[in-house]
């Protein structure tokens, strides 16, 4: 009984087909390997045929000794080709395979670093971890040692049951007709499988972001002793993948089972068939020996068949995993006809963001809803407005970090959609709050803030200089009494050094690169009001052509400011600078003054709880308000 060739689906076959798209260089040897492995096999099935000569030219027709030696000679050459083939199958196909992976590896990456923030907002970094490695493994242990053996066991099975029906058409048959119930149970077996495989490979991917998280989150977890909440958490996530893989092992045995159970016994019906013919000389003895060792040559091929398609399903759902990710377009993506941004002008580039609105997704509330706003050539504004009002979304606007859905924002007149991103991010350079610095040295770190083409054309003194300077300003010279100095290896994520030490070195980054554009949110957080003073008057004095745009919780960081921008409700009411905002515009006194004491909304503040006379113009002087007020000053 030969059991249907397991095929695969067509949507199975047209995933694996789009993997040509990577495989396309291993296809001379796998197919080589596949011939190899195949004439292998059909070796293997030729042996019988010879036993079933030998039986009937020797043992019963009483044939020649020589006819014996020869035939013995030729099992035995067809043996030592067998096993020539089998060594060649490996040696074939064991390097392109896994160059396959990791060319899907590494395209892999290339798109997860071109997909923008938003792709990664909504992805955890397990799922993501999971598709590179554990999914990609599936699948070339699929394209060099699945697929050929399913292959080659479907053509030996099928050859197999031809050479059986060739030998003696009614067992032929009567091993045909056991066909048919593994057909239906190798159909339903493909349904279930494909279901239970899918969860099993969701489920490893969730239990990697399980513990991407713990491992990223090790001191809270610690701090708050949680460390057990987060075990049982994971023992939960390990249980229910235990459980979905022993579903698969069960699913998977069953086939096993029928695969063994129901040629062994349409073998035993063929048996009894087999000796009833050859007692009325309807079948010779021969025959029947050949029969019968065709079948126990193909019973390995039959049963490998349900493990094959098992694998093979793994692979299909490894591969719609990986080529899920691949699918996603990137939606901040270059334009088709990119517009080169003019020379930087003399005194600094203009920003502008016209009517800018923006929503994390269709039908998702607006955080912004119509911005405009214009930076002058060589300005610092400061964005101040409540927590969750939106500043971080509009300062990501700038370097295209997520793309305006309304609107546009403008760099020297040129819509930042128009540039490539490379020349928008050559020429805009970010440093966030929270700061991630790489497992680098410092010097690396910070030369990062430099674009490729510039840092390639700098002999190693020059790029010491930038780090020098940038170093300087941003006041992180404390990297220079580290270990190796500026060469010394932060940890991953900078974990290492300290938060206000982090934030100035991504501030160093930052400002490397000399960018006509700086936008800063609120990187100087974490820093005591001293060194923040130190750092803004570097900041002044050597950005002076950079156009900056600047969060600020502060008083002491608008104090980096020439003007400042309030961010209210999503749209900007007011624009001025600090003392004459502070004066005119409550909202702005609210979130300067009492955010951090006061109830949730600033309405629940009316405009006159803190009467305009009550801070004069002259209360808060410039000077005063710029340099060195921490928060508790100037308000
Ligand atoms: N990835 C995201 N998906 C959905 N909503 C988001 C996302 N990021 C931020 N938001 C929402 O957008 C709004 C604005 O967030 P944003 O981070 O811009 O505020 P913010 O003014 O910078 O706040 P803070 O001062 O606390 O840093 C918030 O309501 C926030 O919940």
């Amino acid at each position: 009984m030969p059991p249907a060739p397991a095929s695969p689906d067509a949507s199975t076959t047209r995933a694996m087909l789009r993997l040509l798209r990577w495989a396309r260089p291993a296809v001379p040897r796998v197919v080589a390997g596949g011939v190899a492995t195949l004439v292998a096999s059909l070796l293997a099935l030729a042996v019988p045929q010879v036993l079933g000569q030998v039986v009937n030219g020797h043992l019963v027709a009483g044939g020649t000794r020589t006819a014996v030696v020869q035939a013995a000679g030729l099992v035995l050459l067809l043996g030592v080709l067998e096993a020539f083939l089998v060594w060649c199958r490996r040696a074939l196909i064991a390097t392109p395979g896994t160059g396959v992976e990791r060319a899907m590896r590494t395209d892999l990456f290339r798109h997860l670093l071109d997909l923008p923030v938003a792709f990664h907002d909504r992805w955890s970094g397990g799922q993501l971890l999971q598709r590179s490695m554990g999914d990609l493994h599936l699948v070339r242990r699929w394209m060099v040692f699945g697929l050929i053996q399913l292959v080659v066991a479907a053509t030996t099975v099928v050859v197999g049951a031809g050479l059986m029906i060739a030998t003696s058409p009614p067992l032929g048959l009567v091993y045909l007709a056991g066909a048919v119930p593994v057909v239906a149970l190798g159909f339903r077996f493909r349904l279930d499988y494909k279901v239970v495989v899918r969860r099993a490979r969701d489920q490893a991917g969730d239990l990697a972001t399980s513990v991407e998280e713990s491992v990223h989150g090790i001191r809270v977890l610690k701090a708050f002793g949680r460390g057990d909440d987060a075990l049982e958490d994971f023992v939960r996530q390990a249980d229910e993948l235990r459980g979905t893989e022993l579903d698969k092992a069960r699913s998977q045995s069953r086939m096993t089972f029928v695969l063994a159970w129901i040629p062994e016994t349409t073998l035993a019906v063929a048996l009894a068939v087999g000796v009833w013919l050859a007692s009325g000389d309807r079948v010779s003895v021969g025959a029947l020996v050949a029969f019968f060792a065709t079948a126990v040559v193909m019973s390995r091929p039959v049963e490998a068949l349900g493990q094959l398609l098992a694998m093979t399903l793994d692979a299909r759902a490894g591969t719609d995993r990986y080529l899920e990710v691949m699918d996603t377009a990137p939606a901040v993506a270059d334009p088709e006809q990119p517009v080169a941004l003019p020379p930087a002008p003399a005194g600094g580039s203009r920003v502008e963001l016209r009517d800018v609105r923006f929503a994390h997704g269709p039908g998702r509330r607006e955080v912004l809803g119509g911005v405009d706003l214009v930076l002058e050539p060589g300005e610092t504004l400061a964005l101040v407005g409540l927590t969750g009002s939106g500043k971080t979304t509009l300062l990501q606007l700038v370097p295209r970090l997520y793309d305006v859905t309304g609107g546009a924002v403008l760099v020297d007149g040129v819509d930042v959609r128009d540039l490539t991103r490379a020349d928008l991010r050559a020429a805009v350079a970010v440093a966030f709050e929270d700061p991630i610095l790489f497992s680098a040295s410092v010097r690396e770190n910070v030369l990062m803030g430099v674009p490729a083409e510039h840092l390639a054309g700098l002999d190693p003194a020059a790029a010491d200089a930038l780090v020098d300077r940038a170093v300087d300003v941003a006041r992180a010279g404390f990297a220079r009494t580290l270990p190796r100095g500026l060469d010394t290896v932060i940890g991953e994520e900078g974990l290492s050094l300290s938060g206000g030490q982090r934030q100035r070195v991504a501030l160093a980054r930052a400002i490397a690169g000399s960018p006509r554009v700086l936008v800063l949110d609120d990187p100087l957080s974490a820093l005591d009001v001293a060194t923040e003073a130190e750092v803004t008057a570097g900041l002044r004095r050597t950005l002076a052509t950079t156009t900056t745009l600047v969060v600020a919780h502060r008083t002491s960081t608008v104090a980096l400011a020439d003007r400042v921008a309030v961010l209210e409700d999503g749209r900007i009411t007011g624009v001025g600078p600090h003392a004459e905002l502070l004066a005119t515009h409550p909202h702005y006194r609210y979130v300067l003054t009492a955010e951090h004491d006061a109830p949730d909304r600033p309405d629940a503040v009316p405009d006159d709880a803190v009467p305009d006379d009550a801070v004069p113009d002259d209360a808060v002087p410039d000077d005063a308000a710029r340099i060195g007020a921490g928060p508790g000053e100037g308000r």
